[in-house]
Formats: structure tokens, sequence, C-alpha cells
């Protein structure tokens, strides 16, 4: 039998570098060319613990294949290959151990951007012009997050975003992107016929899930072509300050990995040649938002308005923060030698920083009652143009931080492994200064309810910040379509405060409608005539284009839903016993888990239920 050495000399490559490695070296032979250099760099790279269990060659030969076969999609998965993966660890890992704070030489003040009152004249304004430029948008929803937080069994995205018409968050958000498809041509007399591309990062714990919830409800209304699903990789976890590759504990075959971040978006958008395609076909604005946010597409035209009539580069929607909540502040910093950025300081990095720079305490609200650093909701919008070309130029990489809990204070061993992560908002920092990045500030009523706290820590959250969870999700969605009713000229009742799962909110009368039918504020206006109340027993669900409301008194349970084609007047009273909501414990099993982390669910007591399947004019009128 030939020897190890004598295989791959035979093949052509020297296996010297593995002299010193000899359980590689005895295994050489089993290795493809291209695996013998992946197996060089690793040990060029200090990489060679990761042999020092393998067994002769003939053992687990498998395996050892299947070892490699993870070392190639680690190493062509992220920029620059691992090599590189190991190199920034390295430094990162250096100047964490160091305590270098990743923000030295800047000092953070408070930025200027623009500031947007619902409903205002400006607003409309702004939303006008993102209605018309939304045909040249593209959207990517990032949702590659198993939501650890929230600890809820299923993907987040297919939680239902309010529990009056079970609508889930994914539907949402088509539903929205198809309205404003449908809106845009509309006013661009119909001269665009593009459909607006529709990207989704998934990661290997929301991809089957996410595909499946698709399939399973035909795209919600989309072309499936429409619909573009980027699966993130995991990145290799790190077990010292060498950097050295830590193996998984399950499987010694196996290097560790972990989540690298939602700023994986942009890496995977360049690869895949999405960004170019969408170049190609007249895509001027790329669109980023999270999982659940049920409140989102209300600021997304009159964002899109902004960023189109002020030329940003980047802009980033935020709403006031108050202090210690968990969303990051935008801040702008200001370097000793003069250089400035406007970006995001991370909510775990915004106490620090500001200690560190003559603000002994810290993260704290100002006389406003909220931080004086506006907060991020993470949606940001992207000119494609420059985008690409920054792009281009770094392959979409983005600016990585380490964040190690260390065993103790020598700092040399962590508790378990660590790896690099990033975010997709500090895109900007490798900006030139001339980059136009500008951010919008919206109110919170209006723009931002995510859903990620559980029920046991939501009921934690300091009084007066937002619960961040099921709850408050839900009901935010009440309370802004409430507000937008009454702005619009419907009186509608005062909210009660309830508590559910612990947690205080307001409660108002439970007002949904499809996207179709309220997409903008002058949507709403037109669709809302005469004088019209609803009482705080009452539940309207709007599911239909043309429902227009005029001269209604509303006191129970309303659904109404219609064709695209059919014009429907309702008016009149409507009085009936509506739907009660009944209290439900989060630790009640009985209760499906996507309502029971809600803390309550409705009795359908009774309802006047319309529907008109038909194109053509019609009245209801009770
Ligand atoms: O690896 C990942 C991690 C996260 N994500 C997605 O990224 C989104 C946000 O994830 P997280 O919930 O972990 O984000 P966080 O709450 O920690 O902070 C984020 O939202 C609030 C903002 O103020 C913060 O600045 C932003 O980082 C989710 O949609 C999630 O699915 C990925 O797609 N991949
Ligand atoms: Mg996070």
């Amino acid at each position: 039998m030939e020897s190890a050495t004598e295989g791959i000399s035979k093949l052509g490559i020297n296996g010297d570098f593995a002299s010193s490695v000899p359980n590689l070296h005895k295994n050489l032979s089993l290795l493809s060319p291209d695996q013998i250099e992946l197996a060089k760099m690793l040990v060029e790279m200090g990489q060679s613990h990761l042999f020092s269990h393998w067994p002769e060659s003939g053992v687990d030969d498998g395996e050892k294949k299947a070892f490699f076969d993870q070392v190639a999609r680690l190493n062509s998965s992220y920029p620059g290959g691992l090599a590189s993966y190991i190199k920034t660890a390295r430094g990162l890992l250096a100047d964490s151990k160091t305590g270098k704070n990743p923000f030295d030489g800047f000092t953070p003040s408070v930025p200027t951007g623009e500031n947007l009152s619902y409903g205002d004249e400006t607003f409309m304004k702004f939303e006008e012009a993102g209605v018309k430029e939304a045909q040249n948008a593209a959207f990517v929803l990032v949702a590659g997050g198993l939501g650890e937080r929230l600890g809820y069994n299923g993907i987040k995205v297919a939680l239902p975003r309010e529990t009056t018409t079970g609508a889930c968050f994914l539907q949402h958000y088509i539903e929205n992107v198809l309205a404003l498809q449908e809106a845009s041509c509309k006013v661009t007399g119909g001269q665009s016929k593009r459909d607006i591309p529709f990207a989704i990062m998934t990661s290997d714990d929301t991809h089957a899930r996410t595909m499946q919830l698709l399939e399973s409800n035909s795209y919600f209304g989309m072309k499936p072509a429409q619909i573009k699903l980027l699966k993130q990789e995991k990145v290799a976890c790190l077990e010292d300050n060498d950097a050295r590759l830590a193996l998984d504990p399950q499987n010694k075959f196996r290097i560790q990995t972990k989540p690298h971040g939602h700023g994986d978006v942009h890496a995977l958008l360049y690869s895949s040649g999405v960004l170019e395609e969408w170049q190609r076909v007249g895509v001027r604005w790329v669109l980023f938002f999270q999982d659940t946010n049920g409140l989102l597409f209300k600021a997304i035209p009159a964002s899109l308005g902004v960023s189109a009539t002020k030329g940003y580069h980047v802009n980033s929607l935020s709403v006031p923060r108050k202090a210690k909540e968990a969303i990051g502040g935008i801040a702008k910093l200001t370097h000793t030698d003069g250089r400035s950025m406007v970006i995001n300081v991370e909510y775990n990095q915004l106490d620090p920083l500001l200690r560190a720079t003559g603000n002994p305490d810290g993260d704290v609200n100002c006389e406003t009652g909220y931080s004086p650093f506006p907060g991020n909701i993470n949606q940001l919008i992207m000119e494609l143009g420059p985008y690409l070309e920054e792009l281009k130029k770094t392959g979409g990489a983005i600016k990585e931080f380490v964040n190690p809990k260390y065993k103790d204070a020598s700092k040399t061993a962590f508790k378990s492994s660590t790896r690099l992560e990033c975010m997709m908002q500090d895109y900007p920092k490798t900006l030139p200064s001339s980059a136009r990045v500008g951010f919008t500030v919206m109110d919170a009523w209006v723009a931002y309810a995510p859903v990620k706290n559980n029920p046991e820590d939501a009921a934690k959250v300091p009084k007066g910040n937002p619960y961040h969870s099921a709850t408050s999700g839900e009901m935010a969605v009440y309370r802004a379509n409430s507000l937008i009713l009454r702005k619009a000229g419907v009186q509608v009742e005062d909210p009660v405060k309830q508590e559910f799962n612990g947690q205080e909110v307001e409660v108002w009368p439970r007002v949904v409608w499809k996207p179709k039918w309220g997409l903008t504020y002058a949507d709403v206006k037109k669709k809302v005539a005469g004088s019209s109340s609803i009482s705080l027993k009452s539940t309207l669900a709007l599911k239909g284009r043309n429902i227009f409301i005029e001269n209604i008194s509303l006191d129970g349970a309303l659904v109404v839903e219609s064709h695209d084609e059919a014009e429907v007047k309702v008016g009149g009273s409507v009085k009936n016993k509506g739907w009660a909501i009944e209290k439900v414990d989060y630790k009640d099993t009985s209760v499906p888990e996507e309502l029971r982390i809600r803390g309550f669910r409705f009795q359908q007591a009774e309802q006047l239920e319309k529907q008109y399947t038909e194109p053509g004019k019609f009245e209801l009128k009770a």
C-alpha cells in the first residue's frame, strides 16, 4: 500500500505543510486538491488543533470529508474567506481584551433629521411622493433570527399581526407591497407595470418554515417569481483569544457555528447577483425591514418620499427613544481628527459611550421625557446606485464586532464560544463622508411596535418604556388605526387601560383594515365621510379596497369584505354584542401559543358580517 505522502505527491501536491500535524498528515490522501488547499490554510492560520483527535486513515473517513465540506462552505460564504474571518477575529478579540472602546476618539452628539408628523401637509406631500416612487422600489425583509427573546416555537413572521383577522406578519407585509405596487402604477398612469421585488433573508433556523408558509398560502397573492429567499449561513465559533475555531460539542468532525447577524444581508444581496438584476430592471430604492413590526408600513410611503425628495443615499427611519429602551440610538459621531458620521449606536453601547465622553449619567431621558437620541427601528432605505457601487468595493462586508463572555477578569478564557457578528445598520460605517446619510423621525405610535419580548420579560420592562411584546404589538395596531380614524374625523371613544400578562396597555376599539383599503392617510381620508362614531367595545374589520364609511354609528362588531371592483357604502347604526376580550394567562398551555403570549383572545358573541363578492355598487345601511 502506498503511503499518504506518496499518494498526495502523485497528485502533485506538497504535503510538507502538514508535517507538524501528524493526524492530518496521515489523512491527506483522502482529500481532494481543493480540500488540501483548505487544510493548508487552516494550518497556516493556527488551526491545527482541529485535527488533533483525527484517527488513522480508514476510520471515520466520511466524517472527515464532511468536515471539509463544511470548511468549504464557511470559506465561500464569508467575504475574503475563513482566513480573513480568523484574522479579523484576532484583531477584534485583542481589542476586546484590552477593553478598547470601538468608538475611541468619537464624541456623540444629537443629529438633526427630517421630523414627520403623521397626517399633516408635509407628511401627506411626502406620502404622495413615496407612492409615486414605489414603482422603483424593492423590499428586503431580514428574517433569519430565531427570536430567542420571544421564545415562540414557530417563525416570527408566521405570528398573527393581530388576532381580529388573524393575518400573519408575512401576509401583512406582502399585501402592503402589492398595494403599493398597484397604487404606484395607478398614479403614474400605468406606464410602469413592474412587480415590486421582495427578498427575504432566512437562515437554517427559518428557511424551510418560511418557504412552507409561502407555499401553503399561495404566496399571499404575490407571484412566486416576485419573491426571492436568500439563506444566510452561520459563522465559525471561536474558543479563545487566538481565534482558534471551536469544534461542535455534538460532533468532533464539525466546527461549531452561530448566527452572524442581520448584517449578512448586504453580502448576500450582492453575491447572489440580486442587486445587479434589480438595477438592470430599473429599481432605484432598496427598503430593508425586520420581522415583526405591525405598524411599519404606515411609515413607508412617507419615508420613501423623504429619500426621493432629499436624495438620501441612506435614510434610516427612527422614533423617539426612551432611555434604556432596547433599540439603538442614532447619533452623530465626531472624531478628534475631524471625521464625522451619523450612525446607529447599538443599545448596549450607547450608555458606556456616553459615560466615556463626559455624560456621567449615561443613557438617560432629557426634559422631553425621551432620550435625546432618536431610536433606530432598522428600516433603512438605500439608493441602489450608490449602494451597489459601494458593495462592489467591499463585497458587502460590514464592520463586525465580537462580544465574548469572559470567565474572569483576566479575560483569557470564555464562558462559551463566541463569534463575530455584524448589523445591517452598520453599512454606513465604511462610506465616505460625502455620502448623503440622513434619517427620518416619526412618532412611535405610527411606526414601531415590534414583538420581541416574552411575557415574563415584558412585564419587567421599566414603567413607561414600551413592552415590545405580543400584547403591546397587537394593541398598537388598534391604537394606531383608531387614532388615524380620529384624525380623519371619526369619533372614536377613548381607550381604557387594562392589564394582560402583567403588562398595562391601552385598549382601543379593534379597528383593522387591509392595506389596499388605507395605504396612505390620503386613502383613509377619501374613504371616511360624514359624521361617524365607534364605541370602545367595537370591532371593525375592513377587508376590501372600496369600502366607504359614511355616517355610521358602530357599537359592536362589523366585518365587511368586498371584491376589488365592488364599491360599498357603509352607514347607519350597527349595534350588537360584539367581540369581548377575554384574558388568557401565558402559562395556560391549553391555549394556543400564538394567543397566550398576548394574554387575551376574542369571544365572538355577535357581529354583523357582510361579503360583496361581485363587482358593482352596494350599500350597507344598518
Ligand atoms: O442573524 C440574524 C439575526 C437577526 N436577523 C433578523 O434581524 C432582525 C432584528 O433582529 P433582533 O430582534 O435580534 O434585533 P435587536 O432587537 O437586537 O435589534 C435590532 O432592532 C432594533 C434596533 O433598534 C436595533 O438597532 C437593531 O439591531 C429580525 O428581523 C431578525 O429575524 C437575521 O435575519 N439574521
Ligand atoms: Mg439581537
